[in-house]
């Protein structure tokens, strides 16, 4: 299993049984109090790049070079963008997504049966509580281990709705071929030899999906569906809900919504991937906002090195005019859960 590393109070409840009545939801859920300024967006004064992973896959063209230098640009300033020419079919990914809702929508019993514990991190439910301060998310989640294969544990991945477990398996092998060609570019585009962050990262990867459910919220003023974080992970790669928009990304203290693009996939870099660029590439802070009127779900898929392995900043990236920032880290993961529930940036610690 995924143990988690620190000690967990309870478990909270789901938050699909609050929002069934519509009642005001418990002050446990707000992230503000109301004394400052509800929550809100501003308006988005450049838009976040669309990035043509078609082009970047081919070998050298003019135009390849060109959206090297736009990802590098992109990463290095937002930290995301939105992949188009990803070679998935828009059938496929709507698939994906009718699954995902089926789930959810499925009996609260039926869900049950496949529950985390307070001792796992894997199966469907809510946030793990650590202690009596800690301000709840508006959302319910599926976390599911999707590598190593061999790993995969079958008895909590749905049998219904139906087809569930074939399109995971299916949807699982190309998203890991879109991260490792994302590594290689990325590497490309800082003029580094291609595997220089997938060496560090070793063969058998982690990558785990997490399934994520926002309820209509009554009070999208003052609860959030996720609160402020950057991802843990190397990079994120969520397939968002195709018209109901809600991640939200810090961009010089403003908050800014990220707007939808059906059969685009958005990706995000995650500390560790901030890390081995020894800080160029950032991992931006986001959150997610409720609405009252409708639900709207997600899929994110992390992905992390392989446990026993050490990363650092790539030896390229290091030197006089730029000096080493981060320490090497391991199992960076585990430290970073904590740090998320008391509002703190995990990365801090890996800082020299
Ligand atoms: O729901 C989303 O679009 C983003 C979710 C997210 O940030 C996460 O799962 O870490
Ligand atoms: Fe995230």
């Amino acid at each position: 299993g995924s143990p988690l590393p620190t000690k967990v109070v309870s478990l909270s409840k789901l938050v699909q049984e609050l929002a069934i009545n519509g009642d005001e939801p418990p002050p446990r859920y707000f992230f503000k109090d109301g004394k400052d300024e509800p929550i809100k967006a501003s308006p988005l004064l450049s838009s976040i790049p669309i990035i043509d992973l078609g082009l970047l896959s081919s070998s050298s063209s003019p135009s390849t070079k060109e959206e090297l230098e736009k990802l590098r640009s992109a990463l290095s300033t937002w930290g995301c963008f939105q992949a188009v020419g990803h070679g998935i079919s828009s059938s496929f990914l709507d698939e994906v997504h009718e699954i995902s809702k089926g789930f959810f929508k499925l009996p609260l019993e039926e869900k049950k049966k496949y529950s985390t514990t307070v001792d796992e991190l894997e199966g469907y439910g809510n946030d793990h509580v650590l202690t009596e301060e800690q301000i709840l998310d508006w959302s319910d989640r599926l976390f599911l281990f999707i590598y190593p294969e061999d790993q995969r544990k079958l008895k909590i991945w749905p049998e219904s709705p139906k087809g569930f477990r074939e399109i995971l398996h299916e949807y699982s092998p190309i998203i890991k071929s879109i991260a490792e060609l994302l590594f290689k570019v990325m590497a490309r585009s800082l003029n580094l030899e291609e595997n220089s962050f997938s060496s560090q990262l070793g063969e058998r990867v982690l990558m785990l999906a997490r399934f994520n459910y926002y309820p209509p919220c009554p009070r999208p003023d003052l609860v959030l569906g996720m609160k402020p974080h950057a991802d843990s992970s190397v990079v994120t790669i969520i397939l968002q809900d195709k018209e109901v928009e809600g991640l939200q990304l810090l961009i010089d203290d403003q908050w800014v919504t990220v707007p939808t693009i059906p059969h685009a996939l958005f990706v995000n870099m995650g500390d560790q991937m901030e890390i081995m660029s020894n800080g160029i590439f950032k991992s931006p802070v986001h959150r997610v906002v409720t609405n009252s009127e409708r639900e709207r779900i997600s899929l994110a898929v992390f992905h992390a090195p392989e446990p026993e392995k050490e990363i650092g900043p790539a030896d390229g990236l290091v030197g006089e005019e730029r000096p080493r920032l981060f320490k090497k880290v391991k199992k960076y993961t585990d430290i970073t859960f904590e740090y998320f529930q008391r509002g703190m940036r995990a990365i801090e610690s890996a800082k020299i």
